[in-house]
């Protein structure tokens, strides 16, 4: 188990040009290739070990995200750090054949296998290998922007979270998924699962303990939810509330451009 604190916000980076990757702290420059290397290592077997880790409670973290998301056809959605697809998925359903939903990700593993499921699926979307800090679409094109688990391993959330507040238009919205702070009584079990049950599975299922082990550390160095909603609000969004799910577990954070 770690005796590691929480993180209360992004700006514990410590020293100046060094950012976190999980515990360890790092060169700013050095963080995404960190991150590419989990992605790459777990990509096939990200889905299968998502249901285990959770006990499938990853998908009706996904499902109230949809439901919130309120799609409608004709709809211009882009899913960012989309990996394997879930989010795009229910959303090309709910957009039609005259909306444009975007299945993004700065990971070409992760992305390959998204891409191949949806098209299992029957569904025809365009894929694209996209840095959520560097987005390539105009200012105000899309009704609704979703990511889902991926702000956590981005190096620069504020940029990320600046773009996303960019491609939106006027009255969109924006969707942020991911791990948060879980409520107090529940943390010293929460901490010993995550500390031995994560990497042990990683090691039994995905044949890498050390990428979960850092899914449990980066998960602590995340900002908590009233932290990650002043930074929605600092990127330029409106009416920013969170919803905590499984007790804090997760949380789901959106705001509105105006
Ligand atoms: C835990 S997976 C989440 C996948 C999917 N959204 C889901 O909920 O199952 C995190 C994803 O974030 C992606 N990612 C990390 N940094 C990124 C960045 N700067 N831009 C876009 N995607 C990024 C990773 O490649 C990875 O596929």
């Amino acid at each position: 188990m770690s005796d590691k604190p929480y993180s209360s916000a992004e700006g514990d980076a410590g020293q100046p040009g060094t950012t976190h990757f999980g515990f360890q702290q790092v060169a700013e420059n050095d963080k995404a290739r960190k991150v590419a290397e989990v992605f790459h290592s777990v990509a096939s077997r990200y889905d299968v070990m998502n249901d285990l880790m959770s006990g499938g409670m990853h998908r009706a973290w996904k499902a109230f995200t949809v439901a919130r998301a309120a799609i409608r056809p004709g709809m211009k959605v882009l899913d960012i750090a989309g990996g394997t697809g879930d989010l795009a998925k229910a959303f090309a359903r709910r957009a039609g054949p005259t909306g444009e939903v975007w299945l993004t990700d700065i990971n070409d593993s992760m992305l390959r296998v998204g891409r191949d499921r949806m098209l299992d699926a029957g569904l025809l979307m365009p894929a694209a290998v996209c840095d959520a800090e560097k987005l390539p679409f105009p200012d105000g094109y899309f009704d609704r922007v979703s990511v889902a688990f991926g702000l956590r391993n981005m190096t620069h959330k504020d940029r990320a979270l600046a773009e996303m507040a960019r491609v939106l238009r006027p009255g969109g919205k924006l969707l942020v998924l991911e791990f948060s702070r879980v409520a107090k009584p529940l943390r010293p079990v929460y901490d010993w699962y995550s500390f031995n049950i994560l990497p042990w599975l990683g090691r039994k299922v995905a044949n890498d303990e050390t990428s979960y082990r850092y899914l449990a550390e980066s998960i602590r160095m995340h900002p908590d939810q009233d932290t990650l909603k002043g930074m929605l609000e600092q990127a330029g969004l409106a009416r920013v509330q969170y919803f905590n799910l499984t007790a804090g577990v997760v949380a789901l954070h959106e705001g509105l451009r105006l």
